[in-house]
């Protein structure tokens, strides 16, 4: 805990960052040397940034091609399973998207985030509906903040008007999203069969029926090595995919330590997240990671998409064919909308959601 004596001007210099609306990339534009202090990152974290990285395990990458040939199948959702139900993360290639959908959705988000910060003004708020611009949704709940900016645009299952979403990066982010809906969907089904069920059956529960954009921008830091370009976290919903620069940055975490998730040229990274470990009965894996701030003049530059259930009413749980008297429920059913509920009203951390809905 901060000394009370801290905690006005610490609230105070948070609201200035919330107020002035043009996230980090506002502070990098007006020229700063040092960072705020409320992105100071406490020491238990900064410990973990120095170069004491694990690099005897890599985050598989896993060739798509054939994917539809039976026989090849079957290798391709037992090498998905595999990483699924241990780190947590694959990279994807072969996965049928043109590379250029990738390069152009990647420099229109940049291009988005460099606008003047009072273009980008009106669309910073707090809301996840339509299209945002977000930096530190949970500012006001976090012991420190992290130097990164986001582009969100919601698409089903209340999508966002086209027409609200900036010019700038309209076009590629629409083409982006229609290009890689069909391979979450394929994804989706090779989890599924990986857990023994039908190819459709995760589908049916409409677990990708909720699809959330995120384009990501961690400006140039000055001060890397004192704060964070996302702090550990899992991801709270079904399944991401994710698309990066070559700038590196992401890691995931092992129980040996930090490993380094390497941008292979054209790949899709894809992780599951915690509703999918609580629906797959711990099967499969939601793991933490994290992102660095950059020490480099230029940006890196990442996009995800975070699927979730669509029927926000609904029930979930663990799958009752995935349990047994010898395998019980780890969870208890709760609502999608109750699961939201929990996660927006505290830190993203690496306390992981799925805890709050243990049995
Ligand atoms: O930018 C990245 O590479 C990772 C972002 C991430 O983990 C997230 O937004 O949940
Ligand atoms: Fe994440």
């Amino acid at each position: 805990m901060a000394p009370t004596t801290d905690s006005a001007q610490r609230i105070q210099e948070l609201k200035q960052f919330d107020e002035a609306k043009t996230g980090v990339k506002g502070l990098v534009d007006s020229g700063i040397t040092s960072i705020p202090s409320i992105f100071i990152n406490p020491p238990e974290v900064l410990e973990t940034l120095k170069p004491s990285r694990y690099t005897g395990a890599e985050i598989p990458t896993i060739d798509l091609t054939g994917v539809n040939i039976p026989g090849h199948r079957e290798k391709i959702v037992d090498q998905i399973k595999s990483a699924a139900s241990t780190v947590g993360f694959f990279q994807v290639i072969n996965h049928g998207v043109p590379l250029e959908v990738f390069d152009h959705a990647i420099a229109a988000v940049g291009a988005f985030h460099e606008q003047p910060g009072e273009v980008k003004a009106p669309l910073y708020k707090r809301g996840v509906e339509g299209v945002s611009l977000k930096s530190n949704q949970d500012l006001f709940h976090s012991k420190a903040a992290y130097w990164r900016d986001t582009l969100m645009v919601q698409f089903d299952p209340k999508p966002a008007d086209p027409k609200e979403i900036p010019e700038v990066c309209r076009k590629q982010v629409l083409e982006y999203h229609r290009q890689t809906l069909p391979v979450a969907e394929l994804l989706l089904g090779l989890l599924s069969e990986g857990l023994g069920l039908s190819t459709g059956r995760l589908k049916e529960l409409t677990l990708i029926g909720g699809q959330t954009f995120v384009g990501n921008y961690y400006p140039y830091c000055p001060q890397p090595d004192l704060t964070i370009g996302f702090r550990s976290h899992t991801d709270a919903g079904v399944l991401t995919l994710l698309i990066q620069d070559d700038m590196g940055g992401l890691q995931v975490k092992y129980k040996e330590g930090w490993v380094d998730l390497k941008p292979v040229p054209g790949a899709i990274v894809i992780n599951i997240g915690d509703l999918l470990q609580i629906i797959s009965n711990e099967e499969y894996k939601s793991i933490n990671h994290r992102v660095l701030a950059q020490s480099s003049p230029e940006p890196r530059i990442s996009i995800a998409t975070f699927y979730n259930p669509g029927a926000v009413e609904d029930v979930y749980g663990p799958l009752p064919e995935l349990t047994s008297p010898e395998k019980p429920a780890i969870y208890r059913e709760f609502t999608f909308k109750d699961y939201l509920t929990k996660f927006f009203t505290k830190e993203i951390d690496s306390t992981s959601q799925p805890n709050h809905f243990r049995k």
